[in-house]
């Protein structure tokens, strides 16, 4: 299988604080892939570092293909016009669809001759979405770019990504502070937490490889592997990697998304990342 972006032994800093710390992941192609993580994670870091924005001090980062990124304050020039806003890809980009953008637009009633600063947040958002896309990205990086969006045109935004995925082999590489809004979209799942790579896997796997278990405080966790455990009157509740606990007074069910996200966070030091192959991994 090969993957979109590789990224091994990757450190960054600015200045002398350390913003990442020993990152290794793969994501294969043709994924939708969410980044979450709480702020200051270094989340924008590592998409920086992927589109070439951020130099790594330590590791690499390969690209297979071109990347294209919208930034987290979609940078769009507010005076020009969405035609204007074209031509100016079209100047900017070897490579570049016009007229899937064009139609793209036409699809989202988003009309060329309004000035940018005029539209909508959402239709900004499409706009900043559709240049990406007119570049022919074998990646796509997004940078929070639902963030202030009603959950309408957050659908929408995703809807209309997720149509380019299906239609040709494009990777995605997504960030959010909202997990609900990459259970839908997403098939897989990268955790960063403090400068540290947590959890970088499929998200069905993920899910199918842990549990959510509860029981009283005084039973024993013998026979299974936790991730994180809290407790609240004299129940205890952990999200557990693999098999459940062997005592029979443990409950499990199957994790939500946003358990198994909770989860990881909670416990910085629990990471559930696969075996990479390759240099430095
Ligand atoms: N240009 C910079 N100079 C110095 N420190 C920086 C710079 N950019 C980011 N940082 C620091 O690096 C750390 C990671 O920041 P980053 O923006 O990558 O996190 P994030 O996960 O995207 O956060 P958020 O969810 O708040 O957007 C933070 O502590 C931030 O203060």
């Amino acid at each position: 299988m090969s993957s979109a972006l590789e990224v091994t032994g990757l450190g960054v800093r600015y200045r002398r604080t350390w913003v990442l710390r020993d990152c290794s992941l793969a994501v294969p192609a043709g994924r939708v892939a969410a980044l979450v993580g709480p702020n200051g994670a270094g989340k924008t870091t590592l998409m920086h570092t992927a589109v070439g924005l951020v130099r790594p001090a330590l590791g690499s980062v390969r690209v297979s293909g071109e990347a294209a990124f919208v930034a987290q304050d979609k940078p769009l020039y507010e005076s020009l016009t969405v035609a204007e806003m074209l031509a100016f890809g079209r100047r900017m980009n070897r490579r570049w669809d016009g007229d899937a953008a064009a139609a793209r637009l036409a699809g989202l009633s988003i009309p060329l001759r309004r000035k940018v600063g005029r539209l909508s947040g959402g239709q900004q958002a499409q706009v900043a979405v559709t240049l990406a896309l007119a570049s022919r990205p074998d990646l796509l990086v997004l940078d929070e770019p639902l963030a202030n969006l009603d959950p309408l045109a957050r659908h929408e935004v995703m809807r209309s990504i997720m149509a380019e995925v299906a239609e040709r082999r494009l990777t995605v590489l997504l960030s959010s502070h909202v997990v609900s809004d990459l259970e839908e979209t997403g098939d897989w799942l990268i955790v960063l937490n403090a400068g540290r790579l947590q959890v970088s896997g499929d998200i069905e796997e993920l899910l199918d490889g842990h549990l959510v278990v509860t029981g009283p405080d005084e039973a024993s966790t013998a026979g299974t592997q936790v991730v994180s455990a809290s407790r609240t009157g004299g129940q205890v509740g952990m999200l557990v990697r693999g098999a459940p606990p062997l005592d029979p007074r443990w409950q499990a069910r199957s994790p939500g998304l946003d358990e198994l996200v909770m989860g990881y966070l909670r416990s910085p030091e629990s990471a559930a990342l696969p075996k990479l192959t390759g240099v430095g991994a």
